[in-house]
């Protein structure tokens, strides 16, 4: 099994949803209005753009393997008891689906009623058994709605592991050497034991180029970066850690999987995401496919343990506690101090 088709349509399905999001932006919250943002129950934000990207996405994946299950992050609940906000992802979808050059003939809906069908698709408990998808419509929401760094992040798993990866990140530069003047817009992609691949998000005709992590040799030549988000991991922990590595310069900041995607292609070396609590369940979509990136580019992922992440125990990463993403060579050197510098607080004891 190759997984050409899938990689191509993973592709096809967040530039789509990106063309999405952008407007969101643009037209939306770039002006200040609301742009359908509301708070969960967990207190996270979601917006007009996350609902309306589970759709484009999902209902192509629908049309091109009908029978893959979806675990995707959000549901339809909000917008079948909110009639407005429903119609203007309504609109926006529609948009979306009708400007794509690729694949057209797949993944149309035919009216408001079905796409809350479509983004109700995503609700797979997950599980080890056969393939299954995981979808963020939109990672880094908070990113997003500060006008910085998201994601779109679809990942195809099998049998608990990711074998196929596709990333957009609308707002990072296409060469990070150059990010003042380098157009916005990429999309990441790999396929187990195929490498890992750049593409413009917006210029069909650039071609793809393989990307690699940096041959850092010493830990203390390194780069690490973390989350914008303070309650989303112990960042001070993570100073820390760094501090014990030798690391002189402070991290990198950066809301979404665009810090896999960052890694992947040698800007960042390590990724330190160091749970704010031990009850705290990471969600697969958040690190299914980010991690696959890494792993192709030449990077270990696992969690603060060192134990590999699992993504075939449900829609969450239970048996694991926060993530550890670093280049191999110095992956090792990572867990220890992480290990020194954890294993006496209290904080990080197992539940
Ligand atoms: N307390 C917490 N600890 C770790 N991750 C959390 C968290 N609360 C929310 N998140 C997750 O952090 C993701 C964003 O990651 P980052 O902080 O690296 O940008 C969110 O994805 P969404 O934005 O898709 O909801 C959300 O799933
Ligand atoms: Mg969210
Ligand atoms: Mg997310
Ligand atoms: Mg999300």
């Amino acid at each position: 099994m190759n997984f050409q088709f899938e990689k191509e349509i993973a592709i096809v399905a967040v530039r789509r949803a990106s063309y999405l999001t952008e407007k969101v932006f643009n037209q939306l919250i770039k002006e200040k209005s609301a742009a359908g943002a509301h708070s969960k129950e967990d207190k996270s934000p979601v917006t007009i753009g996350d609902f309306g990207a589970q759709a484009v996405v999902i209902s192509l994946l629908k049309d091109a393997f009908p029978k893959d299950p979806i675990v995707g992050e959000e549901d339809a609940d909000h917008l079948r008891s909110n009639g407005e906000t429903c119609s203007r992802v309504w609109s926006l979808v529609q948009e979306s689906i009708q400007q794509s050059k690729e694949y057209k003939e797949l993944g149309q809906i035919k009216d408001a009623e079905q796409m809350l069908a479509v983004i109700d698709q995503g609700n797979y408990n997950g599980g080890r058994e056969g393939r299954m998808w995981t979808l963020d419509p939109i990672d880094g929401t908070k990113g997003f709605l500060r006008g910085a760094q998201y994601a779109i992040c679809l990942s195809l798993i099998e049998n608990g592991k990711p074998m196929v990866s596709a990333i957009s990140c609308p707002n990072l530069p296409f060469d990070f050497k150059q990010p003042e003047t380098s157009p916005k817009g990429i999309i990441m992609s790999a396929v187990r034991g195929q490498g890992c691949f750049q593409y413009s998000l917006h210029n069909l005709t650039v071609q793809p180029s393989q990307v690699y992590m940096k041959d850092v040799q010493d830990p203390k030549d390194s780069k690490f970066c973390e989350g914008v988000e303070a309650g989303h991991s112990m960042q001070g922990t993570q100073e820390e850690i760094a501090k014990k590595l030798g690391i002189v310069h402070g991290p990198t900041k950066m809301d979404s999987q665009a810090k896999y995607v960052s890694l992947a292609r040698g800007d960042g070396d390590i990724y330190l995401r160091l749970p704010t609590s031990m009850t705290f369940e990471e969600k697969i979509w958040d690190h299914a496919g980010g991690s696959l990136l890494v792993e192709e580019a030449g990077g270990i992922v696992s969690d603060m343990f060192g134990k590999p992440l699992d993504f075939g125990v449900g829609r969450t990463l239970k048996s694991n506690n926060g993530v550890i993403a670093a280049y191999k060579g110095i992956f090792q050197n990572v867990i220890d101090a992480t290990r020194a510098v954890t294993s006496q607080d209290p904080h990080f004891n197992k539940v």
